[in-house]
């Protein structure tokens, strides 16, 4: 009987696996050790997806962007003390860019915790996590596991999506408790991101702006994309005839070279509007805090902002038409009020920027189709302009600074939630977790084009990547540095300048080292061919694209933001 006796119990480890469960939740994202090896080992028996990393912080990004991707829960799940601190950094991300996700950390007994006894890998995870999350909890007893996992999940999705710490101490992995009753603790979370329905007064005086609107200009940020509220988005824009800028990660929301699309002549947009409606989208660094010499003059503008976070309202100016609620209701709301006799903007705006559009467009193109050799950042990605264009279902990953700026405003995107990037916080690193929760969570190629740099934050991972053979293309943009290759060291001494590399690295050789398709490319044909085979064959490749050195300038588009030393050199 002592059989049957076990049968009845449960534990720690398969609670937390039935609450992940019951909740449809499949995926883990991890890294091994003491003390959740097992727990990790288990969810893997019990058939979630485990995918292990070669670093935390790569298993934290793939959560946040599956997360991000589905409006479920990216599960992150580590070791204590030094693998949950290399977590927090996705977690805090995840949090900056409102992305859902929950870290889940194996900890230190509280007793010995809180009299600093020096347990393995001690820690007080709990309140080290909580300024950099949305919300945090820890679960003591076998029996809370399921309320503990349903809070966590709601407080991830619900609102403003965030991140979520859950602290569980290693006993609490192996206490037992009857089956029926565990069973019975587990809580299916219910409604867990409810619609905020908007107040009419809101819907009306937004309405109000509009109508009055001469020159309006809508701003899709990416709580539009992660809405997943598509039709209802190009339903508004196309309804309303008003022109509109996609933030990085909402391109696609409609495609690019869609007839409203203003991206090729934003300096215009900005300056000349005399409404903006944003639609999940945050007036902060990203868009000069809705202040300066790129906005017109102050005071020009009247604002309507959706937004499902009350406090957004008025954080960097004035909102003269505050639409509280989720993008899709707010949405809904207004497309009711305009009914079907709605002006559309006066052609004189709408024809302005179209042509400013042509002009923008034109003199990209003569950068993108110039041979040059060795290649700069425009010659390889006209290339990858055409490939994206005829491969609207592959999923773009992008980070770097020059690598970045360029790619978001050559390579035009056709489908929602297909370019992943660096996010409101512009951190280096996210790529490869990116990418490979892209290819876990959707099963579509990827294509991850990394400055080198950037990927030096993250490149380990290709073997994670080659471990689980994933259809991932990643392509380096190699100019042998950060933002270049040619700085020299000032001081004339035998260390290299500090923002350059090993010359010519040869980093497809990473990809090669653990069964992956390497390619080296010095010509845009050679970069083409190489990425076409690679999203043929769905094998893992690494595409090393040689670009000039000199090409690129400091910080990319920001170097605004560096401070200068105002003393001369000693
Ligand atoms: N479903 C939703 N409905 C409305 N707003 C949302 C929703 N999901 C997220 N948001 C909001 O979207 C905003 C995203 O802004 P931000 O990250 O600055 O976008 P971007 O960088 O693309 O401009 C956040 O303020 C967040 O509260
Ligand atoms: C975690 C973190 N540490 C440092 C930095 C600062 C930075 C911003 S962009 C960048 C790399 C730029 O070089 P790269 O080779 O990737 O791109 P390119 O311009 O094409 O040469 C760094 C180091 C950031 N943002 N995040
Ligand atoms: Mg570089």
């Amino acid at each position: 009987e002592g059989q049957d006796a076990l049968h009845a119990l449960t534990d720690g480890f398969h609670l937390i696996i039935d609450a992940l469960k019951l909740n449809d939740i499949n995926n883990i994202y991890n890294v091994p050790g003491i003390p959740i090896t097992d727990l990790g080992r288990l969810a893997q028996a019990e058939g979630m997806r485990v995918i292990s990393f070669r670093h935390e912080q790569h298993a934290g990004y793939a959560a946040s962007i599956a997360g991000y991707l589905t409006k479920k829960p990216g599960i992150c799940l580590t070791v204590s003390a030094p693998g949950f601190l290399n977590g927090l950094t996705a977690l805090a991300n995840a949090t900056t860019n409102c992305f859902p996700m929950i870290l889940i950390s194996g900890s230190s007994e509280r007793e010995i915790v809180d009299l600093q006894q020096g347990d393995y890998e001690e820690m007080d995870q709990l309140a080290i996590a909580r300024p950099h999350c949305k919300a945090a909890y820890r679960v003591l007893h076998a029996e809370d596991i399921g309320i503990g996992i349903a809070r966590a999940i709601r407080a991830a999705v619900s609102g403003r999506p965030g991140g979520v710490y859950l602290d569980l101490p290693a006993k609490l992995l192996a206490q037992t408790m009857d089956a029926e009753e565990g069973r019975r603790s587990l809580v299916k979370v219910i409604d867990a991101a409810p619609r905020q329905i908007p107040e009419p007064k809101a819907v009306e005086r937004a309405i109000d702006v509009l109508r009055g609107a001469k020159r309006p200009l809508i701003i899709l940020g990416k709580g539009a994309a992660y809405a997943q509220a598509d039709a209802t988005i190009r339903n508004f824009v196309e309804t309303s005839g008003i022109p509109y800028l996609p933030m990085s990660m909402a391109k696609g929301l409609l495609p690019d070279d869609h007839p409203q699309s203003a991206g090729a002549a934003r300096s215009l947009a900005l300056k000349e509007a005399d409404a903006v409606v944003l639609i999940g989208a945050r007036l902060n660094w990203l868009l000069s805090h809705g202040k300066g010499k790129s906005w017109g003059q102050p005071g020009s503008k009247k604002f309507v902002h959706i937004d499902i976070e009350p406090r957004e309202m008025d954080s960097n100016v004035p909102i003269d038409a505050p639409l509280v609620g989720d993008v899709e209701s707010c949405l809904e709301a207004l497309l009711a009020q305009m009914g079907s006799n709605w002006q559309t903007p006066p052609a004189d705006w709408t024809g302005k920027l179209g042509e400013r559009k042509e002009t923008n467009i034109a003199k990209m193109a003569t950068k993108l189709n110039k041979n040059s050799a060795p290649m700069d950042f425009h010659t390889a990605l006209a290339p990858l302009r055409r490939i994206i264009k005829d491969r609207p279902d592959v999923i773009l990953v992008n980070e770097g600074a020059n690598t970045l700026d360029l790619t978001r405003g050559i390579i035009d995107m056709y489908a929602p939630r297909h370019r992943l990037d660096v996010g409101t916080w512009g951190v280096m690193g996210v790529g490869m977790g990116s990418a490979i929760a892209a290819a876990v969570e959707t099963g579509k190629p990827v294509l991850a084009i990394e400055g080198d740099s950037a990927f030096g934050f993250c490149g380990m991972e290709v073997e994670t990547i080659c471990r689980y053979n994933l259809p991932v293309c990643v392509v380096i943009f190699n100019n042998n540095g950060i933002y270049r290759g040619t700085d020299i060291n000032p001081s004339g001494g035998s260390d290299v300048a500090t923002t350059v590399f090993v010359p010519d690295s040869r980093y497809e050789m990473m990809m090669e080292a653990f069964g992956g398709v390497g390619a080296y490319a010095t010509t845009p044909d050679e970069l083409d061919q190489a990425v076409r085979q690679a999203l043929e064959s769905g094998k893992p490749t690494l595409v090393n694209a040689v670009i000039d050195p000199a090409a690129g300038t400091e910080s990319g588009n920001i170097g605004s933001l560096n401070p200068q030393s105002a003393l001369t050199k000693k």
